[in-house]
């Protein structure tokens, strides 16, 4: 493993080119890989570890994904199956349900997982939340997770691009003494770039708190914030969407992404830099406390609780689809998409 130094703390991460993709086919050249449920990370990474040679097979319910699986080249009956099909099937049991249905389908997975097989996760949830979940898996199987940091869909663009994404994995049980070298097998299997080491409980309380955080809850509130202050103010619609949204995420985070903070701030005006240094730390004062409670939230397992009780509910997909319908039709959205199909590419 190399040894980084990430701004003075040391960290191990593996790289492929320690842990090279025909290390990965040889380590688990005589497994079957199921992957139960074709959502959003199933496809993503069952598509990369087929494109990658391995012996991948998927596993679900009939309906609209299921046919979407059809679509995507997997065949009824030789790569891709029922659920409890696949489980007999699968020697490597990936469990990429909803946080929330996989407690549902525990008890089904449970009964297939004999001695010697592998169950894998891309999540510290369920066994983490054991006391909520039920999830307590057998001593007999092996127990990891490899978690894309980044959705499904764009695990999958970027293997199709030639590029990949950063993973963590942890082990959570090593009955096979192999437990580690397949769980990273499976890292490089599913397109990942480097994979850090985390464990169960240290992947699942960061995923939640930045997917609530700055990642995703964070960054509308704070849009959305600036945006009715512009529009209270008599800033139009397109006005105020490009200098919170249109701006941001096509011109200046990918300097960020490229090569820092420091540098976007450098390669805008003096003017930008000046207010934004002197800004940054007022924003930072006034959320933190917010942060804070939410990672308490997140730690107490109320995140958790939440997350499980209204996923679990017999409408929740429609639930969802209600209140991303009321933020696709807020003026700010609606506005975005206007400014979006006005991007010379688009038009
Ligand atoms: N969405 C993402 O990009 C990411 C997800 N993860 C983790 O990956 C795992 C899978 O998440 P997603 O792909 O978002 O899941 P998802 O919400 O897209 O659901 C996956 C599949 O579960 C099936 N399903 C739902 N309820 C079911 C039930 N009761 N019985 C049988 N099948 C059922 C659905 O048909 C769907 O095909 C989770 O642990 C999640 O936290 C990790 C990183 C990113
Ligand atoms: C995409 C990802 O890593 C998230 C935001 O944690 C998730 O989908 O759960
Ligand atoms: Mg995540
Ligand atoms: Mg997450």
């Amino acid at each position: 493993m190399a040894t980084i130094n990430f701004g003075g703390v040391e960290e191990n991460v593996v790289t492929r080119e320690e842990f090279p993709l025909e290390k990965a086919r040889e380590v688990l050249k005589d497994e079957v890989i199921a992957v139960i449920g074709y959502g959003v990370q199933g496809p993503g990474q069952s598509l990369n570890m087929r494109d990658n040679g391995f012996n991948v097979i998927v596993g679900q319910r009939k309906g609209k994904t299921y046919d979407k699986a059809v679509q995507d080249g997997w065949v009824p009956g030789e790569t891709l199956f029922e659920i409890e099909e696949a489980l007999e099937r699968g020697t490597i049991i990936c469990f990429l349900l909803s946080d929330a249905a996989q407690i549902e389908l525990w008890p089904t997975v449970k009964k297939y997982l004999k001695p010697g097989k592998s169950l894998y996760f891309s999540h510290g949830f369920g066994v983490t939340y054991k006391e909520k979940t039920g999830i307590v898996p057998p001593s007999d199987v092996d127990v990891f997770l490899v978690a894309p940091k980044g959705s499904g869909t764009s695990l999958r663009r970027l293997f199709v691009e030639g590029k990949g994404l950063n993973s963590s994995f942890a082990i959570y049980q090593d009955a096979s003494g192999n437990a580690r070298e397949k769980c990273i097998a499976m890292g490089i299997g599913v397109g990942s770039g480097y994979l850090f080491e985390t464990d169960f409980y240290k992947e699942v309380t960061s995923d939640l708190t930045g997917e609530r955080g700055t990642l995703m809850g964070a960054i509308q509130g704070i849009f959305a914030a600036q945006y009715e202050v512009l529009r209270a103010n008599g800033h139009s619609p397109s006005e105020a969407f490009n200098e919170t949204v249109e701006e941001l995420t096509q011109s200046l985070m990918p300097l960020v992404a490229e090569n820092g903070m420091d540098w976007m701030y450098a390669n805008c005006s003096t003017t930008a830099q000046r207010g934004a240094l002197d800004w940054w730390k007022p924003f930072r004062d006034a959320t933190k406390p917010v942060f804070e409670k939410l990672y308490n939230s997140v730690k107490s397992g109320e995140q958790a609780e939440i997350s499980i009780t209204r996923n679990s509910q017999a409408d929740y997909r429609e639930k969802l689809e209600e209140e991303l319908k009321e933020l696709r039709e807020s003026e700010m959205w609606k506005a975005g998409s206007a400014v979006r199909s006005l991007r010379p590419e688009r038009s």
